[in-house]
């Protein structure tokens, strides 16, 4: 089933357009990911797909409804967003920030129930921010902060799960946590997620479709065997790569090929200070 679809979808900021004429649907219960350089289109277009950014030009359709249409809060108990950096939370607690998940499923006035504390708790087992509980979210390490972002996001029991470079400041324990998480909650509670990230060969891993960005158009799409060639690689980050498989799983994997390795070197002896 198509749950969210974007047609002929246009946007700029101010008098360049960033993202153009873009039209793609996402299945219920898929795991995207949206790749692509620098500057590309990927965050704009995780905005507009989420509906904190209206298009200038085209539309965006949840269940075939016009997500203009639909409420915020409606909006909100059904899609979460954890972007790049929340600095507007960085003054509460962690519990707090993490309780505010619930916010949209609370009537007004109405203050958090046993159920809503039970998530919240939830919520932060399954990001391993438990032990962080009273702590301020200020004085956390970036990827501290990132997994209560993630559990504040969980905690809002979404349909769909935004993640905008989530894992960016994750050390590898935390980040395949994360994201064993995410592929069991997609998996086992058809949970539909779509993530913005530069980490290819993770997005390898875990994603059941890749969106690759370039100059605010989609480039390509498909499977993530199909989208990460060496071709396609040179032609949109202009960058030169080697790919072979993942022996455990045969999926594609990514080597950097650095212009500076390549050159020819003087093997430097051990102990010898470098000539400078
Ligand atoms: N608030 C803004 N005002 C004006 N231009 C913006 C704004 N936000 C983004 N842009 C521009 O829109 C284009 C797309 O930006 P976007 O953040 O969507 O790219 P991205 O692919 O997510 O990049 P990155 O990988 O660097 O995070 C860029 O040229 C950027 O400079």
């Amino acid at each position: 089933m198509v749950l969210l679809n974007l047609k002929n979808v246009s946007f700029r900021y101010d008098a360049n357009w960033v993202l153009r004429d873009l039209s793609c649907d996402v299945a219920q219960g898929e795991f995207l990911g949206i790749i692509g350089p620098n500057g590309s289109g990927k965050t704009t277009l995780l905005r507009i797909c989420s509906g904190i950014l209206v298009p200038g030009r085209g539309m965006v359709a949840l269940e075939g409804r016009d997500i203009r249409n639909i409420p915020r809060k409606a909006l909100a108990r059904t899609m979460a967003f954890v972007a790049q950096d929340s600095p507007e939370l960085f003054h509460f607690k962690v519990n707090e920030c993490v309780l505010m998940g619930r916010a949209p499923h609370l009537g007004r006035l109405q203050f958090e129930k046993e159920r809503d504390f039970a998530i919240t708790r939830q919520a932060m087992e399954a990001t391993g921010t438990l032990l962080l509980a009273s702590r301020n979210l200020a004085d956390l390490s970036g990827g501290e902060k990132k997994r209560v972002h993630i559990a504040r996001a969980l905690a809002q029991e979404p349909e769909i799960l935004f993640l905008d470079e989530s894992t960016a400041y994750l050390d590898m324990k935390h980040a395949t946590a994360i994201f064993d998480l995410l592929k069991a909650l997609n998996r086992d509670q058809g949970l539909t997620v779509i993530i913005v990230t530069h980490d290819i060969n993770t997005a390898a891993l875990y994603c059941d479709r890749l969106l690759m960005m370039h100059q605010g158009s989609i480039f390509a799409e498909g499977r993530p065997e199909e989208i990460i060639t060496e071709a396609n690689i040179r032609e949109v980050y202009e960058t030169r790569v080697t790919i072979d498989r993942n022996p455990e799983n045969g999926l594609p994997r990514i080597s950097l090929l650095p212009q500076s390795l390549s050159d020819p070197r003087k093997p430097v002896k051990a102990g010898a200070a470098p000539q400078l």
